[in-house]
């Protein structure tokens, strides 16, 4: 029995590939490499010793997903696979909708169609709207504030319909909160592209001279310095948490909702501190207004998860930038440095990557 993961190849999905690896699990590999590199799947080789299929393949291509299906004995489905830039979803909401919100359909019709109901969703917690009662729960009245999050938003109530139309299926979502960080043996990490949105993969392009300073979104909210305070998680961590929705899937039926994250908010600055202090490198910033959008504070009650699931964060700031810094550094241009490609395994391609 095996468990495929969509977006298996980008950032959260490899390193999870590889906690489902060292824990004996069989996998198998979907994604479009629309947002990441085929070499990242060979890294994950390099880590485990361990052999996987993936398939080059888009989610709203139902047919490729049949073929994926039928090949394998699939019996659990960790669904990374979907677009993630909010900026982005503000000017092409529709190619959004599509991504997300039809791929998924798309992977539940075929779920249903080979009977495997267990699905372990990427939720954020950017469902929660602009909340500013923190610690968050499960529990807070959800609400997203732009095309990314309300794609989120719709597939959580898609599946949350789809349990009540046939309450033997077993979901978890995923409420992410900020996974940073990077695979100890710095051969997995985030590589985005382009100039990074988020936080910490732009201070890392910073060290690594890859761009001149860091903009520091607002120092004027009320917080201990005045920047935004976030609950950074550590990527390994966050896929480690996966392992144990899985666990909680294979054995339970029903919908359930778990904050992923640590429970302990940093500022912007406090995280310019730590990683200059892993990194021995001087981060030049410059204050800028506040980037619209953005909540002051939040960070996560992770009770539940801890009860729920008997899982919990152990990673801290000094972790995650230690093992950002050691990606960034030995990976200045994330996965593009790697010249030769090895494609032994890799299957037939089923449809070319999604050209919306
Ligand atoms: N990274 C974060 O900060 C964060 C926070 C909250 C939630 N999430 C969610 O977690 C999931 C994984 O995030 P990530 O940071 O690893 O992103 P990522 O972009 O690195 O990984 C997503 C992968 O899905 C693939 N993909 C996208 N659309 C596809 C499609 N239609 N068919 C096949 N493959 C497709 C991409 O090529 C990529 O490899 C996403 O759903 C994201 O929305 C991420
Ligand atoms: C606008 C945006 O992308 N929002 C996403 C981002 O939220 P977040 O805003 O929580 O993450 P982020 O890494 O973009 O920002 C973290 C903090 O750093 C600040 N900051 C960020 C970048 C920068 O160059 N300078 C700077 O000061 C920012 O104002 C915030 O206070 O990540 C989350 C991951 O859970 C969700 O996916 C959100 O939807």
């Amino acid at each position: 029995m095996k468990i495929l993961i969509t977006g298996g190849s980008g950032y959260i999905g490899s390193h999870t590939c590889v906690e489902l690896l060292n824990a004996g699990y069989e996998i198998v590999v979907v994604d479009n490499f629309l947002n990441s590199k085929a070499e990242s799947m060979n890294r994950v080789r390099r880590i485990t010793g361990k052999d996987f299929k993936y398939y080059e393949a888009d989610l709203l291509n139902k047919d490729a997903l049949d073929v994926i299906f039928s090949e394998n004995n699939i019996s659990a489905v960790i669904h990374f696979a979907g677009l993630k830039a909010v900026g982005e979803s503000n000017n092409f909401p529709l190619k959004y909708y599509q991504n997300n919100v039809t791929g998924t359909i798309n992977l539940c019709e075929i779920m249903k169609k080979y009977g495997v109901k267990k699905l372990v969703f990427s939720s954020s917690a950017t469902v929660y709207g602009s909340t500013n009662q923190v610690p968050i729960k499960e529990e807070t009245i959800l609400g997203a504030e732009n095309p990314y999050g309300r794609t989120k938003l719709m597939i959580e109530e898609i599946l949350r319909d789809l349990y009540h139309s046939d309450q033997s299926w077993s979901i978890a979502l995923l409420r992410y909160f900020n996974p940073i960080g990077a695979h100890e043996s710095g051969l997995i990490g985030e590589d985005p592209k382009g100039i990074p949105n988020n936080l910490m993969p732009y201070i890392a392009q910073v060290a690594v001279g890859r761009l001149s300073s860091l903009s520091v979104y607002g120092n004027d909210y009320p917080t201990l310095d005045g920047t935004g305070i976030r609950d950074y998680i550590h990527v390994v961590d966050l896929a480690i948490g996966h392992l144990r929705a899985l666990e909680k899937v294979q054995c339970i039926h029903g919908i359930n909702a778990y904050n992923l994250g640590t429970g302990i908010g940093y500022s912007v600055l406090e995280m310019v501190k730590a990683f200059e202090k892993a990194s021995g490198i001087s981060i030049p910033y410059v204050m800028k207004d506040r980037r619209p959008g953005d909540v002051a504070i939040c960070f996560a009650d992770v009770t539940k998860a801890r009860i729920q699931l008997g899982w919990k964060a152990s990673r801290g700031i000094e972790a995650m930038c230690r093992d950002i810094w050691r990606w960034q550094k030995n990976n200045p241009n994330g996965y593009n440095e790697e010249l030769e490609i090895q494609h032994s395994d890799k299957q037939p391609v089923l449809t070319k990557a999604a050209d919306f």
